[in-house]
Formats: C-alpha cells, structure tokens, sequence
C-alpha cells in the first residue's frame, strides 16, 4: 500500500484499486475495523468512497447508500436529506445528500472513504444520519489525514493507515 506520489505529494490511490490483491483485500479490511458493530447500510462518498463502499457492503452483505455530491441535480429537493459542508481539504462548501427513502430512522450507518482531511465531508454525514433520525456507527477509511485531532472521537474515525505510513 505504500505508494508516494512525490509529484502530487499524495497517494496514487488509483494504483491500489489497479492491484487484484490490494482490491480484494480492501472489503473486509475496511469492513473489519468495525467488526464490533452492527451496520445495516452502508454510506459511501460520491466518488472513492463510493468504490470502496460497495466492496464493504458486498463483503457485509449490505446495500450501499451513494451520498452524491450536488443531489438535487437528481431528485426534488423535499426528497432529500442534504447538508452543506464546511470548507473541505480543497476549501469547497459542498452540497451532499441522498434520497430519504434510502435510509430508515432504525438504520445504523457506517461512513466508508478513501481518505479523510478536514473531515468536513465526513461531519455532513454524520448530520445527514442525524436528519434521518438514524444511528451513526462511524467513519472507516483508508487514510487518516485528520487535521483536527479532536474530530477523530466524535466522528468514530478508524483508519488503516496515517498519512504519516504512506
Ligand atoms: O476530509 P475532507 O476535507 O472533507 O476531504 C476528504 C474527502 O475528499 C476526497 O474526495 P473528493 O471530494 O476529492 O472526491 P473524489 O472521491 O471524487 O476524489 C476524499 O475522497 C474524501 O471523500
Ligand atoms: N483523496 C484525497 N482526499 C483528500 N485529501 C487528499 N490529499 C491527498 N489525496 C487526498
């Protein structure tokens, strides 16, 4: 998994998904640090976290709930539960949400991303769950770049790597 684009100064993510193995293995590993859970659905970020949220939600045998950038491009906005972002890692104050009908107030949600910064994207989740009177189980991801410390317990952030490994 160690993987340093000294260009872009960050991981080249796209290898990992172009390695069988690494594919394979994502699934559970990410799936596995909520082991002591019990998710019924599981919450993927439009767009990485969305690739790895399927493969957790296959390897659980859950359905996946895509949380879409800009939703109302998709669906009446009374539809929706939408949240906006604080500024993200690349400043933006992004729309995020996903049809009500997807979730259910007795759905505990588990958050699956590549990779979490100013953990803004991350929290309008956890307000979306909330919206929905649902339950919040926490934020599995692959990288943990949290740039707030104290995010990490609230949002129930567990991580299989730290910037600092890559
Ligand atoms: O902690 P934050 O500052 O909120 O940033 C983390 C989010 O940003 C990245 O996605 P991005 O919006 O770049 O979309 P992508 O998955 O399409 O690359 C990353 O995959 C997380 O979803
Ligand atoms: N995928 C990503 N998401 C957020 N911040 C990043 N920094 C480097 N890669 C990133």
């Amino acid at each position: 998994m160690r993987d340093r684009n000294d260009e872009w100064r960050s991981a080249n993510e796209t290898g990992w998904w172009r390695d069988p193995e690494v594919l394979a293995s994502l699934g559970p590993a990410l799936a596995d640090q909520f082991s002591d859970t019990h998710p019924t659905v599981v919450l993927g970020l439009q767009s990485r976290g969305c690739l790895l949220g399927s493969l957790v939600a296959q390897h659980l045998g859950l359905g996946l709930i895509e949380v879409r950038k800009d939703p109302a491009r998709s669906a009446a906005s009374d539809r929706l539960w939408q949240r906006t972002t604080p500024p993200d890692y690349e400043d933006r104050h992004l729309t995020l949400g996903f049809r009500r009908n997807l979730i259910n107030s007795g759905d505990r949600a588990l958050l699956v991303d590549d990779w979490i910064a100013t953990g803004a994207q991350a929290l309008a989740c956890q307000g979306l769950v909330a919206d929905a009177g649902a339950t919040w189980l926490g934020a599995s991801v692959i990288v943990d770049s949290l740039e707030r410390p104290e995010l990490r317990r609230p949002l129930n952030l567990r991580s299989l790597l730290h910037v600092r490994e890559l």
